[in-house]
């Protein structure tokens, strides 16, 4: 066998953990090797919860969460960031500094604020200074009621609505937002880029039928590692979209696979690889 001359992406997650493999840090692994990419993980947070909820927190003193990622970066050429859950004030603004020094070319964020079984993963003091990490990313991956934080509205009810708040978002960071319609009404679920820096072209819209499966745990967490894996081995948002979102489609309809615990299950990651 014959190994590819071009080495594969050195994509870092910064999230918490889920011991169960379903969302954070063990579901971007899964995420950033099912692209091709080499998986490294600096832990924000353990997190004790499995499919049904979260149980309770422990969070690493901030210094050392500095000392995890200039682990990572004294050594490591890191090509792509993803970053997931962030808990405290200092844990964000840790992770701001981390980035101005080292200026990682692809950084993703997915703003965590509360998971699928309901629970808050950052706190509400710390809302605000997410404000002060978004313009040093260059993608963010909100949620609708994520967006509605961010955009300091009330959670979209249509797609237009959705469209309209992630415009706002992004022109106000200069960031790339992608809008995603999990949870809006529908038999179709979309999603888009909205780039300020694509000009006045149409963004690419991505629907996908809508499944009816409870297994949904961790859907932000693994598209948004495979949106950061796939970046810098792609041209475009849109190209690494169209790629994340069919894969995303066929490992969520093959959770049902893979019967891992009672409530939210998670989805199939190696769904082009071991089916
Ligand atoms: N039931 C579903 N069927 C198909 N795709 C889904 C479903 N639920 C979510 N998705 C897709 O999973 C991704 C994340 O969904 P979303 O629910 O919006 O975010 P989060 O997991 O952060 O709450 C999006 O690409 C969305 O289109
Ligand atoms: C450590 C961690 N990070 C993120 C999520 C959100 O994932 P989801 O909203 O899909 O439950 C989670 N449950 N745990």
């Amino acid at each position: 066998m014959t190994m590819s001359a071009v080495p594969p992406p050195r994509v870092l997650s910064v999230a918490g953990t889920d011991p169960t493999g379903g969302a954070g840090i063990q579901a971007d692994l899964k995420s950033i090797a099912a692209h091709r990419g080499y998986g490294m993980a600096v832990v924000t947070a353990l997190v004790a919860q499995n499919t049904c909820g979260v149980r309770s927190v422990h969070l690493p003193p901030a210094s050392f969460l500095t000392a995890q990622l200039e682990a990572v970066s004294d050594d490591v050429t890191v090509d792509a960031v993803k970053i997931g859950m962030l808990a405290e004030t200092d844990q964000v603004q840790v992770v701001a500094d981390w980035l101005a020094t080292v200026a990682p070319p692809v950084v993703v964020l997915d703003p965590v604020i509360v998971a699928t079984s309901g629970d808050r993963l950052l706190s509400r003091e710390a809302e605000g200074a997410l404000e002060d990490l978004i313009p040093q990313v260059h993608l963010i991956t909100p949620n609708v009621p994520e967006l509605a934080v961010l955009s300091s509205t009330s959670p979209a009810a249509s797609w237009e609505e959705l469209l309209g708040q992630a415009h706002k978002v992004a022109d106000r960071y200069g960031v790339a937002v992608l809008a995603k319609g999990g949870h809006l009404p529908g038999d179709t679920v979309y999603d888009t880029v909205i780039d300020p820096a694509a000009g006045e072209e149409d963004a690419l819209v991505v629907g996908s039928p809508r499944i009816l499966t409870s297994n949904t745990h961790g859907t932000g967490c693994s598209l948004s590692a495979a949106m950061a894996t796939l970046r810098p081995q792609r041209e475009t948002w849109d190209a690494a979209l169209e790629e994340a979102k069919r894969w995303l489609t066929a490992g969520i309809e093959a959770g049902r696979e893979l019967h891992v615990g009672r409530g939210h299950g998670p989805v199939h990651h190696f769904v082009d690889l071991w089916t």
